[in-house]
């Protein structure tokens, strides 16, 4: 089966094109700067629509008359109501269309490339994997927040958790790593990108993470400031700042860019080598940020037999593992300096051997596991379809 998985965001849309039988992956890319000027000062890539026909002349070549059977799409939020995958029809697009609110940088353009596709191959089975689906084993003291009941009966104010697809697939990456099954793994997994969150697993189950309502609670993140004491909402507010204004600064205007300067961890620790003091505040605010959630969710899982280091900068920082691992010196956490030091694409083990709790790296692959939900739903689905 050929699987075209998309994950857009709202100024990029990334593909990638899996052939599921022969395990392999025909090609992928991004489009970004998605309604942004071009070069010459137009618009080079107006809309979602756009960036579609950009990705269909690339899949051209490499499809050479072959059929694209299914598009999965990454989406962000399912809130109360979606878990399992699920194939997309006009309703369900609607439903995901009201979550817009609750992950306002996610949901919206997720919406968008449904649609594009929908518009472009209207009989493509197209079907959604949900970032919150892998945290609906959270138990209820880890989802409920000290507020008062209406806020979660009329409004599903509550701690959802994303990058759920990514936690699953890398805790069970680590626990075969460790030679466990992964129903035997407990652990800390650090997901680390742009946003960044981190997960308690036990039993291979997510029983806590740093994200909750919306993606903004928890780590500082590229532009997202995490947690904050929410009377600092209700402050601006007072100072007369619009809910809007307050969303853009917390969302977008905030995190290691706000602190250093820069999103970019490359250019973070570049410029703290070189000894901009910025910068080293935005490493030294988020990884100890950070080392504090491990803390905390090591005692949540009764004690964890793996930390794990997975995205952008989880898996290629080797200076922020080191600074997080430091700060883990309590708990017994010793790096291999060497081992930090590899630059591999294959799932490894950081620390020395003496480390009281082995560290790893593992590469996620978000798309992997969404071209293989999206199968098994399509799957099931043509054969309902048959046996009718
Ligand atoms: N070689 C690298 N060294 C350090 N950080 C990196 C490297 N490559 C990517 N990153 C960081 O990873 C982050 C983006 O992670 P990624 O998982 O691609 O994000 P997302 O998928 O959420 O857009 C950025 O902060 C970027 O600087
Ligand atoms: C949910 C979320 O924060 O996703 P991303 O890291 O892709 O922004
Ligand atoms: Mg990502």
């Amino acid at each position: 089966m050929l699987v075209l998985v998309i994950n857009s965001g709202s100024s990029s849309l990334k593909y990638q094109l899996r052939d599921l039988d022969a395990g392999t992956v025909l090609t992928e890319g991004i489009v970004d700067r998605i309604g942004f000027p071009a070069e010459g000062g137009e618009v080079g890539v107006a809309d979602h629509e756009e960036a579609l026909e950009v990705v269909d002349a690339a899949l051209h070549e490499v499809l050479a008359g072959r059929q694209i059977d299914a598009v999965g799409h990454r989406v962000v939020h399912g809130g109360e109501r979606f878990g399992d995958p699920v194939l997309i029809d006009n309703e369900i697009t609607r439903a995901i269309e009201r979550l817009n609110p609750l992950a306002p940088l996610h949901n919206p353009a997720n919406v968008l490339g449904i649609r594009a596709i929908a518009e472009k191959w209207p009989d493509m089975p197209q079907v959604a994997v949900f970032d919150t689906a892998y945290h609906r084993t959270l138990p209820e003291r880890a989802w409920r927040y000290a507020v008062p009941d209406w806020l979660y009966t009329r409004h599903g104010i509550r701690r959802y958790g994303f990058h759920g697809t990514s936690h699953q697939y890398v805790a069970g990456r680590a626990a075969g790593l460790l030679g466990l099954e992964p129903a035997a793994f407990d652990g800390v997994v650090l997901h680390l990108g742009n946003g960044a969150s981190a997960t308690a697993v036990q039993g291979g189950r997510s029983i806590d993470t740093s994200m909750g309502f919306t993606p903004l609670e928890g780590l500082v993140m590229g532009t997202r400031s995490g947690d904050i004491d929410p009377s600092i909402l209700v402050f601006l507010g007072r100072l007369g700042m619009s809910s809007d204004e307050i969303d853009d600064l917390l969302n977008r205007e905030s995190g290691l860019k706000a602190l250093g300067g820069s999103n970019d961890m490359r250019t973070l620790v570049e410029a703290a080598e070189r000894g901009d003091a910025k910068a080293r505040r935005a490493l030294d605010v988020a990884s100890y940020r950070l080392a504090k959630y491990v803390g905390a969710y090591h005692v949540a899982v009764g004690g964890a037999k793996a930390i794990v280091f997975t995205a952008g900068i989880g898996e290629n920082s080797s200076v922020f593992r080191a600074l997080v691992a430091e700060q883990l010196g309590a708990l017994g956490v010793v790096l291999d300096t060497e081992a930090n030091a590899v630059r591999s694409p294959e799932p490894r083990v950081i620390s020395a051997p003496g480390s009281a709790i082995p560290v790893l790296v593992v590469p996620t692959d978000e798309e992997r596991a969404i071209a293989e939900a999206t199968a098994a739903v399509v799957s099931s689905a043509l054969g309902e379809r048959a046996s009718r």
